[in-house]
């Protein structure tokens, strides 16, 4: 069966704190829920603000394939004739083949809110969705706080959809505006409606006010319903709307709906694409297009994956575009390792005594603070030294590093001296930085560069530091995870210590040891 996938990303999203999108950014976003394949995208109000109004005029002009867009207003004001409201003629002036128009289904909005009669409210509505269906709009018809209004006065909720559908309305839309009903309420009203109007669409619009937003649109759907409106993100009006890139893969892949007319695949790209454009980041454990979604990090559970995915993932990640992790830590299995030494050790096996010893060598290490399911560069080197295949590049003689305040060379307030010695020949540099990290960094390449050109390509992109123990105070250990790149891999090393320095100094040497790994493995290929 299929189902009318509503988006309002650019709608109730546009009403989250801290979002705000520009024109271009809607057409952008309308470009890609179109490549998605859903069926409405509402994209604004026309009469709230000259951007929304703008954003209509220029798309008129878009070619869409999928979606048809969709203008979003409310009903007339009391006692004026249609066309004197200047927010329903906006409304027809955006040229929309399609306009979402609210009203008022809870009686206490009509009379305290609207400060109207029951009566004119209705007539609100029935005339309002009437004008829209003379001037050939397809009409969905948003029954605000329908719920509660159902709650309060069920017999007025019912004739507010009546007068809606009096008008011609093409859908009813049932909107959980404070968000407040659980799932099984939302069951029992809609399937109410259904019954009590047959052959009519009926849409769901939920509020996740009560964290149920996602359970109570499916349930709709169960009970009869065939439209459900929510948002890319869940964002939306305070706690958010109803997440649509869970609702989908939900309903198609579990519930047999057919609810996009692209390709689900892209559902992750479509989620991300969206975000950036909004400036927000996806949560890591979002369900289906997080990055941790489908991330085991349980031996066993790694162990069972790798025997049979479905043994712990509920939905293979392809089928929504997202990918299998596997991360290593202390809480990983002799599995976990091999899955992860399978290009440095083929021959290795569970049975292996150097499987054990790498194993129990990454839980000392990680006791100790170390932290090894990013820093892949690092484990690398941890599996060859364990297995005797590690030769190191260079040996330490000494370092220093210090700062002084105020820099006495503008910014430059720190300086580092560093000796090494390679196959017996030393080789002593210097060098400032905008920190002792920074000094120390550049000095030890400096050096190296001496014996090893190669690593002029390499320079640090992201440096992370973690306190281990806060009890400690400034004596407390730290974690520092260095990101490097070659300008064409990047690869990310860890080090722990007492000292924020040693720490990233050995985050640094693990860093450069791997690209000369790295560099040899290739030469011997
Ligand atoms: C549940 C929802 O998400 S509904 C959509 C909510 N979204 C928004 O509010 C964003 C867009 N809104 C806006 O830009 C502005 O509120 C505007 C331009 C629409 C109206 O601005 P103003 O005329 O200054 O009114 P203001 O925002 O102060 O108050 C809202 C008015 O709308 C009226 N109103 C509220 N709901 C409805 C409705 N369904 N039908 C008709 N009028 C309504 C209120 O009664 C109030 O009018 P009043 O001052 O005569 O009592
Ligand atoms: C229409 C709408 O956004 C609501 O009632 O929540």
């Amino acid at each position: 069966m299929k189902l009318e996938m509503f988006d309002t990303t650019l709608r109730d999203g546009a009403q989250t704190e801290g979002v705000s999108f520009s024109v271009s950014d809607k057409l952008a976003v309308v470009r890609t829920l179109d490549e998605f394949g859903v069926r409405y995208i509402e994209a604004g109000n026309p009469g709230s603000n000259p951007k929304d109004m703008e954003f209509f005029k220029t798309a008129a002009g878009l070619k869409l394939k999928n979606a048809r867009l969709v203008a979003f207003g409310s009903t007339k004001r009391k006692n004026i004739a249609v066309r004197d409201d200047a927010n329903v003629m906006s409304l027809l002036d955006a040229g929309t083949a399609a306009v979402a128009v609210f009203g008022k289904s809870w009686d206490l909005h009509a009379t305290e809110i609207l400060n109207t009669t029951l009566e004119e409210n209705l007539n609100c509505v029935r005339e309002t969705v009437k004008f829209f269906k003379d001037n050939g709009k397809e009409v969905i018809f948003d029954a605000e706080h329908f719920f509660d209004g159902y709650k309060n006065n069920p017999a007025y909720a019912m004739l507010v959809l009546e007068a809606a559908k009096g008008g011609g309305a093409d859908v009813l839309v049932l909107c959980d505006t404070n968000g407040g009903t659980l799932p099984m309420q939302v069951y029992a009203v809609v399937k109410t409606v259904v019954e009590a109007f047959p052959g009519m669409r009926v849409g769901i619009h939920c509020h996740n006010d009560s964290g149920c937003a996602v359970a109570s649109s499916m349930m709709a759907v169960e009970a009869g319903g065939c439209h459900v409106q929510g948002t890319f993100m869940g964002i939306g009006e305070r706690c958010g709307n109803a997440d649509l890139t869970v609702i989908i893969p939900n309903l198609q892949l579990k519930g047999g709906y057919e609810c996009i007319a692209g390709n689900l695949e892209t559902l992750c790209e479509t989620e991300i694409k969206i975000a950036e454009i909004a400036n927000l980041t996806v949560p890591s454990n979002k369900p289906y297009v997080g990055e941790s979604a489908f991330a085991h990090k349980g031996g066993m559970h790694i162990d069972g994956v790798d025997k049979l995915s479905r043994s712990f993932e509920h939905v293979d990640p392809s089928l929504v575009g997202n990918s299998r992790k596997f991360l290593l830590s202390e809480v990983s299995g002799k599995k976990a390792v091999l899955l992860k030494v399978g290009d440095i050790a083929p021959e290795l096996t569970k049975d292996s005594p150097e499987t054990a010893m790498i194993l129990e060598r990454l839980k000392e290490l990680e006791h100790e603070g170390y932290q090894f399911e990013a820093a892949d560069a690092s484990f690398e080197l941890l599996v060859k030294k364990v297995i005797g295949r590690f030769r190191p590049h260079f040996e330490l003689s000494m370092y220093k590093a210090s700062s002084e305040s105020p820099a006495p060379d503008g910014e430059m307030n720190s300086n580092a001296m560093i000796k090494i010695k390679v196959d017996g020949s030393a080789e002593t540099t210097a060098a400032v930085g905008n920190g002792p990290v920074n000094a120390l960094d550049a000095a030890l390449r400096k050096a190296l560069c001496v014996f090893y050109p190669v690593l002029s390509d390499v320079h640090l992109i992201d440096y992370k530091v973690r306190v281990l123990e806060t009890g400690d105070a400034t004596g407390s250990r730290v974690r520092v995870l260095i990101e490097s790149t070659d300008g064409h891999r990047k690869w990310i090393t860890v080090g722990v210590s007492t000292d924020i320095i040693e720490a990233s100094f050995a985050a640094l040497v693990d860093s450069l040891e791997y690209k000369l790994c790295t560099v040899e493995a290739a030469a011997t290929v």
